[in-house]
């Protein structure tokens, strides 16, 4: 990643790296100095990996940056930690010793910050402190003696205020002046914490009870036993209620604007081989999967919003109890949370669990969690097969049933976590976790975070999933049917050809061939699968393509025991190479991955198997 400042060759480049406790804004920090957008949020282990960037001071001092992971001390003890551990100590296999560290911490969480702040005077590298969050410490009425400090510490601190450029001007200023020189050691015996107490006696004053009272306040419901829990259903469950309710009107908006620009496009197209490739390849494909992108979008509102609030880590606490009934611990809560987004964040969250087991198993069972790209495929037959209606006044059937489905996700990972664990002891330990401050979401940065993602969705419409359209429908265009044919051309087709192949193995889960042609791309990125379906239903239909709708069609052509036995198949296969390919990297072992993906779809078989033949006997289907 380079930032508009990217250094000439020969100008000595000054080496830094941001060394702090989780969740002081190293990111927020790193962001404003090189203008990245890497991804902050209120919750410890947001960063996972070391990230560099460079820019240059108001002089002209060129600087390249790492960001890395928050870490409590520099006695390292998850694989996030050893990064930023290995950095400090000059260990790291590639990164060199920085010249300089530039040490976070957060004015509002002084007492433990200050501690990690004292171990890194044992590196003896220059160090320049970054005291932020000051605008919160001056809205909680704490005054800090920053020159008292500084002397005493020996480190030139500087106060900012992650959220915007101009706040972070002090340390750039800071950073046009000599190095400065390395502080003390410590003794080696020192007690760092009586150290610490001494220094916010001498030189902090905090006022900040009536702050503390109102997060007492608030954690007194979010953390009770009984209400707690009930509160954190009745968010999820809104949630998905509103990723219904808010999104159709744009949904119907978007869906009615493609077909228009389709007719547009294809009006003065001549019947034949460009117009088949755009109607069905291109169009029918990217535009079914387009439309979803209001959905994915309110979706992408809660989670920002629900990052940025602190109310995560709360979640996480209360789950404890839940997560060991999977023989895990609180701790895989946030990794699982993650990988509702995608589960190749989530699974690289996985690196703030220490216990080896529990992470494994975390990264296992993280592909179950319902992503994002699943739920174009959810959406698309909750509307063709479950009627829009409502039931109680208030809770919309659709939303019901795709809050079962992330409910049935969820009860299963549960259970295959229980049964991986099984046996294996897990050393107790209590969850420690860091509970952030509450924090009202930044309007700004939530349209940031959400303009991120609506590119994001783009991108992989105009590559990935326009690329394998159109590659399926050549393979379901050609070979032509023979002349005098009667059936459908894509009977004849390669496409058409595997799909009858594939038929047997899939006919007693109630798949049809379609489906069976979809899953082929469908197998590298979930969406896929829609714009398949659309490609391959419209090259079998006579009518023009871009007016023949998908919904409609399937509503019309399946029976309910398969759409509900395709939603079970989805549930669990793991139809995502990226997915496979992260938890390659990440647990360096080909012989996991190939667990993963044979449990995964031996479960989607065997749901959607079940699922089948239940909705057959209920619907008394043939
Ligand atoms: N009010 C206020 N909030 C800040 C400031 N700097 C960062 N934040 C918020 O603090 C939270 C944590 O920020 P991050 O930048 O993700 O923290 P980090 O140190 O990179 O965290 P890890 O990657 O988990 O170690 C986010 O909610 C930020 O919006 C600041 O100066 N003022
Ligand atoms: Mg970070």
């Amino acid at each position: 990643m380079t930032s508009p400042a990217s250094p000439s060759p020969t100008t000595h480049v000054l080496q830094t790296a941001l060394v702090g406790n989780p969740n002081c804004g190293k990111t927020s920090l790193f962001n404003q100095l090189t203008g990245s957008r890497q991804k902050v949020a209120n919750y410890a282990g947001v960063t996972v990996e070391r990230k560099e960037g460079f820019f240059s001071t108001p002089q002209g001092r060129p600087i390249r940056v790492l960001d890395l992971p928050g870490a409590y001390s520099l006695a390292s003890t998850s694989p996030d930690e050893d990064v930023t551990r290995d950095v400090c100590l000059g260990q790291h296999r590639t990164e060199k010793r920085p010249e300089l560290l530039i040490s976070v911490i957060s004015a509002t969480n002084l007492r433990l910050h200050l501690r990690f702040l004292l171990e890194l005077r044992q590196l003896e590298v220059p160090v320049i402190v970054a005291l932020n969050m000051m605008d919160e410490a001056k809205r909680n009425g704490m005054t800090i003696d920053i020159a008292g400090l500084e002397q005493e510490l020996g480190m030139p601190i500087v106060p900012v205020i992650s959220l915007n450029r101009q706040g972070v001007q002090p340390l750039l200023e800071a950073l046009d002046r000599p190095l400065p020189p390395p502080p003390k050691a410590l003794a080696p015996n020192a007690d760092l914490h009586a150290e610490v107490r001494r220094l916010l006696q001498a030189y902090v004053t905090d006022r900040s009870a009536g702050h503390a009272r109102l997060v007492d306040r608030l954690d007194r419901w979010f953390l009770h036993p009984v209400w707690g829990p009930v509160i954190l259903l009745v968010v999820l469950f809104v949630m998905f209620q509103t990723v219904f309710a808010w999104a159709q009107p744009l949904m119907d908006a978007l869906g009615s604007g493609i077909t228009m620009l389709g007719e547009f496009i294809l009006r003065p197209l001549p019947d034949g081989v460009l117009r088949s490739l755009l109607a069905d390849g291109v169009i029918a494909g990217a535009g079914t999967v387009i439309v979803f992108l209001p959905q994915i979008l309110v979706l992408f509102l809660w989670i920002l919003a629900l990052e940025e609030s602190g109310y995560l880590p709360r979640a996480a606490f209360l789950l404890d109890r839940v997560m060991a009934l999977a023989g895990l611990s609180g701790r895989s809560f946030i990794p699982l949370l993650s990988s509702f987004a995608c589960a190749i964040p989530g699974i690289m969250a996985a690196r703030t669990i220490q216990n080896p087991r529990d992470r494994l198993v975390t990264i296992l069972i993280a592909p179950l969690m319902t992503c994002s790209a699943r739920l174009p495929v959810y959406t698309l037959l909750i509307g063709a097969f479950i009627p829009h209606k409502t039931v109680l006044g208030i809770f919309g059937i659709q939303g019901l049933v795709l809050f079962g489905l992330y409910a049935l996700a969820i009860v299963s990972g549960i259970i295959a976590a229980r049964i991986m664990t099984r046996g294996v002891k897990s050393e107790e330990h209590p969850l420690l976790l860091e509970l952030p401050p509450y924090r009202r979401p930044n309007l700004k940065s939530l349209a940031l975070g959400l303009w991120q993602r609506a590119v994001m969705f783009l991108s992989r419409v105009g590559t990935i999933i326009v690329s394998l359209n159109v590659l399926l429908w050549g393979l379901s265009s050609f070979p032509l049917p023979p002349a005098g044919a009667t059936g459908a051309a894509i009977d004849y087709s390669l496409a058409g050809r595997i799909g009858h192949l594939m038929l047997p193995i899939f006919a007693p889960i109630g798949f049809n061939w379609q489906i069976c042609v979809s899953l082929i791309p469908g197998l590298a990125a979930r969406e896929v699968a829609v714009s398949a379906l659309a490609t391959v239903y419209a090259l079998g239909v006579s009518e023009d393509a871009a007016s023949a709708k998908l919904l409609p069609l399937l509503s019309s052509q399946w029976s309910i025991a398969t759409a509900l036995s395709l939603l079970a198949w989805y549930v669990y296969a793991p139809q995502c190479i990226s997915t496979l390919a992260v938890m390659r990297r990440e647990t360096r072992s080909m012989k996991v991955v190939l667990g993963a993906t044979a449990y995964l779809f031996g479960l989607a078989y065997v749901a959607a198997f079940i699922v089948y033949h239940v909705a057959r006997a209920v619907t008394g289907d043939a």
